[in-house]
């Protein structure tokens, strides 16, 4: 048993946080009311070679989408009723959830469902997502910093603007900009995403669930998180990730990289056994020691835990009850 597993059923065992739910109890739990999703929106929303099913969407997200729903909900009004309270005039606050993860477990996925599903559920909330590659420090101040090799690392990261984005958001500022990041040139792009007050935030990202960084003089600040008003982490054993990983980087040398503007253009036309050879130094050396050192820790952060199994199919769900 991996230590993490065994860290949860010893959490369990002590009436811990979170409820554990199988795929199948989990399941039951939707309503099957009218959201539906075609096979051809579900295949704009997969990520590269994530098998994501119907069948796992009705079984996985309907029942998630609805319990997002129903915080909004509870969300809105504990807002409204402070507000008056407060007898501040403040206009509806956009509701902000979090979307983490390792490198290749699927985030992107699970980001794009849950934005598609909840835009369709009542009230056709508006629904907008941001991935947060857009703060990375640009590859020229990464490697100022001595740090090109740690993309992906909280510190690779403009964590002040990151904050600063979704502060912006939830206050209710007509247009709020972010960086856009490429996978295509491995930089930050002079393209920038504009977000005009949503219903709903979506942040999806390696770290979004980091904890506040302590100062030198030993106080802490706000966190990214503390703005969210629910999160999601996405889990899986790292030997499956890790293979996800691998194979997805395959897949990107017959797709992705065979563009000559790809930055990994090289890896398209080199022998499988040096291409392979590469992405198992950038798992072991960067994406591996990151998920176990920076993103895994922040898993019980999270209001629900997606596991998933070697098929990348949800096997069971953590909600956190307390
Ligand atoms: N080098 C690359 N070139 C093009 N697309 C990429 C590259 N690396 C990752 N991607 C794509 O970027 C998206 C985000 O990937 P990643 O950050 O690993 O998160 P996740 O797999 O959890 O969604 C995925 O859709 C993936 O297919
Ligand atoms: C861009 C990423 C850091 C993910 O960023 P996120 O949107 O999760 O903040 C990651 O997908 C990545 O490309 N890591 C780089 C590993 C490497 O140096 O190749």
């Amino acid at each position: 048993m991996s230590e993490s597993l065994a860290q949860d059923r010893a959490d369990d065992a002590a009436g811990g946080p979170y409820v554990q739910l199988d795929r199948n109890s989990w399941a039951e739990l939707a309503d099957h009311t009218d959201i539906d999703l075609d096979e051809g929106t579900l295949a704009r929303l997969r990520g590269l070679g994530d098998p994501t099913s119907r069948e796992e969407v009705e079984a996985v997200y309907l029942p998630l989408t609805q319990l997002i729903h129903l915080h909004m909900r509870h969300t809105g009004h504990l807002y409204r009723a402070s507000n008056a309270f407060l007898g501040l005039d403040v206009r509806r606050t956009p509701f902000v959830i979090g979307v983490a993860g390792s490198v290749a477990v699927g985030k992107s996925t699970t980001a794009r469902l849950l934005k598609e599903l909840l835009s369709r559920s009542p009230g056709r909330p508006r629904v907008e997502l941001i991935t947060t590659d857009g703060f990375l420090y640009p590859n020229a101040e990464l490697e100022r910093r001595g740090i090109l090799d740690r993309k992906g690392f909280p510190e690779s990261y403009d964590r002040r603007a990151l904050q600063r984005f979704v502060v912006d958001v939830k206050s209710g500022m007509p247009e709020v900009t972010a960086p856009v990041y490429s996978h295509m040139v491995y930089d930050v792009t002079d393209e920038v995403e504009v977000v005009h007050r949503p219903d709903i935030l979506i942040v999806e990202g390696l770290n979004v669930l980091q904890p506040a960084r302590v100062r030198s003089n030993g106080t802490t600040g706000l966190a990214l998180s503390d703005f969210f008003d629910f999160s999601v982490y996405v889990d899986a054993a790292e030997q499956d990730i890790r293979s996800w990983y691998l194979e997805r980087f395959q897949a990107l040398r017959k797709t992705a990289f065979s563009d000559p503007r790809s930055f990994f253009k090289r890896y398209a036309t080199m022998s499988d056994e040096e291409a392979t050879a590469f992405a198992h130094k950038v798992w072991d050396e960067i994406n591996g020691p990151n998920l176990r050192l920076n993103v895994a820790p922040t898993r019980p952060r999270a209001t629900v835990i997606l596991r998933k199994g070697a098929d990348h199919d949800v096997e069971c769900v953590r909600i956190r009850k307390l």
